[in-house]
């Protein structure tokens, strides 16, 4: 995406290192990091400052790449793939990655290795942004039929989290079909949920939005309801970190409720994911492993003080315990469509995609 008319993606090779966007300085301050080394790269996923089911997927393909830069041999790739996968559970683009990273190393010989992840890694990003652009014109067609249905009405669409092109190497999923349909001219508006503990949405989907100039509206997480039992929600659209087999969508905690709200208003709830997000092992939603994180991440928050500082200030009681499930697991039920590459499959018709995957 574009940011003051200069093209970024989220993650890019630079020589011999890996240049991503320091994810938890935004909406504040644009920073750019290079990542020499694995180790920082397991650190970058671990601390969000790359994060995005897509991105930590590609993030950790370029780690692989950087670990195996001196040795190659079978051990040293196997060290840095348990490495990697263990930095974060639940998105399953992170696995994924390393997996197909691992299959197609292991089979030549190390001399091959160290050069062949680089196009490897390279065709995983590459891959994931024509993917997006295929979710978006998908879920284009989605918006503007909802535009037919109230010509003189904006579409309001809520989303949560952040599932747009920095939750991704570039183009978004959830946010795809809103810069499709916002570029191609049609009258939309964004409710972006601040998405409680981390803040991606108030951080990082306003903030992307704002530099589209695409109409947004930043809400706190519990106000979604409200708004949709007032008709000011046409649709939602969320992406996932990981969708089983039957459909089940594991997103950001806080989804499920606003899954909910959606099928007590009668309004369509959508999840954008790429096919990698499809965890065609998994049936039951209630078997993905929900990545519980320091419970600091309740207890305080970070901001911009008055001096134009970084803060981060308490916001509960010394004494106060927190918990902090960082996803949750909507049921099929719930889910109106499932928006990918392929096309808008209901969760029972997702089975047609596994051969296609
Ligand atoms: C397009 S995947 C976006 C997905 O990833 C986010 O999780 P996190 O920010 O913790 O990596 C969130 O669940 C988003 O919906």
């Amino acid at each position: 995406m574009k940011i003051r008319d200069q093209h970024y993606r989220t993650i890019w090779r630079e020589q011999q290192t890996v240049c991503i966007i320091d994810q938890t300085l935004l909406p504040f301050a644009f920073q750019v990091v290079r990542i020499e080394t694995y180790v920082e790269m397991c650190h970058a996923i671990r601390t969000m400052q790359v994060r995005g089911a897509p991105l930590i997927g590609a993030a950790a393909a370029y780690g692989l790449v950087l670990g195996i830069q001196a040795v190659a041999d079978d051990d040293v790739l196997h060290a840095v793939a348990d490495a990697l996968i263990a930095t974060r559970p639940t998105a399953v683009n992170l696995r994924w990655a390393i997996q197909r990273m691992l299959a197609q190393l292991l089979v030549v010989p190390q001399a091959q290795r160290a050069i062949l992840a680089w196009e490897v890694a390279q065709s995983i990003a590459d891959e994931d942004v024509t993917q997006n652009h295929a979710i978006g014109q998908y879920g284009k067609a989605l918006i503007a039929h909802a535009v037919t249905v109230n010509p003189a009405q904006v579409v309001n669409i809520l989303t949560h989290c952040n599932a747009g092109w920095l939750a991704t190497v570039d183009g978004g999923t959830a946010l795809a079909p809103v810069y499709a349909a916002f570029d191609a001219g049609l009258h939309i508006h964004v409710w972006v949920d601040e998405t409680r503990p981390r803040n991606q949405g108030a951080s990082l989907t306003a903030w992307e939005l704002a530099q589209h100039g695409v109409p947004h509206t930043v809400i706190a997480d519990n106000a979604g309801g409200y708004l949709m039992q007032n008709g000011q929600v046409d649709m939602v659209i969320v992406g996932a970190d990981r969708v089983t087999r039957q459909g089940d969508v594991c997103n950001k905690i806080g989804t499920y409720l606003k899954a909910l709200a959606a099928a007590d208003n009668q309004i369509p709830f959508y999840a954008a994911v790429p096919t990698p997000t499809i965890d065609w092992q998994m049936v039951r939603g209630a078997d993905i492993e929900i990545e519980m994180r320091d419970a600091d991440e309740v207890a305080y928050m970070q901001g911009q003080g008055i001096d134009g500082r970084l803060q981060r200030v308490r916001v509960i009681p010394k004494e106060s315990q927190a918990l902090n499930p960082a996803f949750d697991v909507t049921p099929a039920k719930w889910v109106t469509g499932i928006i990918t590459e392929l096309g808008i499959f209901s969760p029972a018709d997702l089975l047609t995609l596994e051969a296609k995957s």
